[in-house]
């Protein structure tokens, strides 16, 4: 399993309700695993998804369990180029942690970048 979140190295930074990830990914060979030329299979894409989510939440915090994880394919991933993987918590209710994420890809003009996928997710640690 390591090989699929090979050079997956996420950074945090604090936020009020815990802590921001956020990883820069330029997939290998191997992992640009596609089921149509040219668009990163999306079942991929939420793994990393999930994998980034839950990183966020266990970030100095107990782990915490996928719940729910919604995710909007709007734009195709292109397997070689560069993605920006990125979540964030929006609500905590207990042990409910409500969490946004996306995947940022380079859009037509320099130094920009678009969310080509977007997700909503829900996870919970586990009873004390
Ligand atoms: C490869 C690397 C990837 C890394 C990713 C790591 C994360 C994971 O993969 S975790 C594995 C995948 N997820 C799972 O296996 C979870 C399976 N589900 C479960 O074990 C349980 O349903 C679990 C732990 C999520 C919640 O169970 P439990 O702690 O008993 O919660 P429970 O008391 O029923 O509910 C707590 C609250 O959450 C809400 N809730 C529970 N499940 C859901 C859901 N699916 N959707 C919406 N709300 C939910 C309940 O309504 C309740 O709300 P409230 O407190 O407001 O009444």
């Amino acid at each position: 399993m390591r090989s699929l979140f090979e050079g997956y190295r996420p950074t945090f930074k604090p936020h009020s309700l815990g802590y921001e990830a956020e990883s820069l990914l330029l997939l290998t060979p191997s992992q640009q695993m596609c089921y149509y030329d040219g668009k990163l299979f999306g079942g991929y894409i939420a793994l990393l998804m999930d994998r980034i989510l839950a990183d966020c939440c266990k970030h100095k915090d107990k782990p915490a369990f996928t719940a729910y994880l919604n995710t909007s394919f709007n734009h195709s991933v292109p397997p070689s180029g560069p993605m920006l993987l990125r979540a964030w918590p929006e609500k905590v209710e207990g042990r409910k942690v409500f969490l946004k994420g996306s995947v940022r890809i380079p859009g037509k003009e320099a130094h920009d970048w678009v969310d080509a996928v977007r997700t909503d997710a829900l996870f919970i640690r586990p009873k004390p």
